[in-house]
């Protein structure tokens, strides 16, 4: 019972997901002594899912293995290749099954923002009642915990990332070190290494006239509906942000500034091709920057918006790219004095 209570300490003393993956499996590893634990994440559009492995301790192995967060989607099983697997995720029940000598133990893993997925436990014996009892309990902790980081990380009305995470997750992103997992690609190894950060601000237009001629409710209807448009734009593991206001901030991987203008305009078409209840067409301005190794948030923020800026005042509805501004002599580029840098 003990060691129970302490692997719930364990897990929830984290406050970062990846690392709450890694740690309930390494928890659930040591607890049980089973074969193998792993979390499986169900990620990608609807209809072309996929398997991501996002932690797996085997027998022998000390440090848990995981898939690249940022790699090639087509390189991930689909959902059917794990008929199981597959079923409880979409029941969201425990099912068990047995492969060769082993017996495997599937349990529904629900969350609301990172993806439903399922904990697999492989042992040469089946659970007993109380450890499955145990497992499913441990399991209910870790769904009550993310709600929790869910609420102080996310806007109640969209469920995006809040302007609070923003410069954390931001430093994370850039202080990581380009070691990927064990078992990844050499494809995915290439992907990794041509890849960089682009900061995009997006922002409504006009937004003041929606709720002046249709409330704030209709206002509010349009930033949610806004917010899920976003969410099939981009992919699983771009971060999406809401900045407060109408004003909202997402931070892609792409190879190139050609990429990363052809997804911002993408969302651009979509959103003025999208009929808002009541209020119609909306359309969107925004601007986008390079993230540079090193840059603050702030730094790579007032640089996008300052292509945003250009674009509120080429009458709206445009994608920017300030490096291109910059480039075209349209806006020029402050050299900060050391006495600038700012310190974090
Ligand atoms: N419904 C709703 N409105 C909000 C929220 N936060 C800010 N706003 C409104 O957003 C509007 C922003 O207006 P402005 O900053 O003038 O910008 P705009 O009308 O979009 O004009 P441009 O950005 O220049 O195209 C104001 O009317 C705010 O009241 C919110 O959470 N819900």
């Amino acid at each position: 019972m003990s060691k129970v209570v302490e692997q719930l300490a364990e897990l929830t003393g984290y406050k970062d997901r990846d690392v709450i993956d890694v740690t309930l499996v390494v928890a659930l590893k040591d607890l049980l002594g089973p074969e193998g634990v792993s979390i499986y994440r169900a990620v990608g559009p609807a209809g072309d899912q996929r398997w991501m492995t996002r932690a797996q301790l085997a027998v022998g192995q000390v440090v848990p293995r995981a898939d690249a967060l940022t790699g090639r989607l087509e390189s991930l099983p689909g959902l059917d290749t794990f008929p199981v697997r597959l079923a409880c995720l979409q029941r969201r029940e425990l099912l068990e099954t047995q492969a060769g000598d082993l017996f495997v133990c599937c349990f529904p893993l629900v969350s609301e923002h990172d993806g439903d997925g399922v904990l697999e436990v492989t042992s040469s014996q089946h659970l007993t009642k109380l450890e499955k009892r145990t497992v499913s309990a441990i399991l209910r902790v870790f769904h009550n915990f993310q709600g929790l980081l869910d609420y102080s990380e996310r806007d109640s009305l969209t469920g995006l990332l809040n302007r609070k995470t923003f410069d954390s997750s931001f430093l994370k992103l850039l202080g990581e070190s380009p070691g990927l997992p064990v078992g990844v690609s050499v494809e995915d190894r290439r992907h990794e290494a041509r890849a960089s950060y682009w900061l995009g601000v997006i922002d409504i237009d006009h937004f003041k006239r929606v709720n002046d001629g249709f409330g704030h409710l209709i206002g509010d209807e349009v930033l949610l509906l806004l917010s899920r448009l976003m969410r099939t734009c981009f992919r699983y593991h771009d971060r999406l942000y809401r900045f407060g206001g109408e004003e909202f901030v997402v931070l892609i991987r792409c190879d190139e500034g050609e990429e990363a203008q052809a997804v911002f305009e993408r969302l651009r078409q979509q959103c003025e091709a999208f009929a808002f209840p009541q209020v119609g067409r909306v359309t969107l301005s925004i601007g986008f920057t390079h993230v540079r190794n090193p840059d603050t948030p702030t730094a790579s923020f007032d640089r996008a918006d300052k292509a945003v800026y250009h674009a509120k005042h080429s009458g709206r509805n445009q994608v920017w790219c300030y490096e291109r501004l910059v480039e075209a002599g349209v806006l020029t580029e402050e050299v900060k004095k050391d006495s600038d840098i700012e310190l974090f």
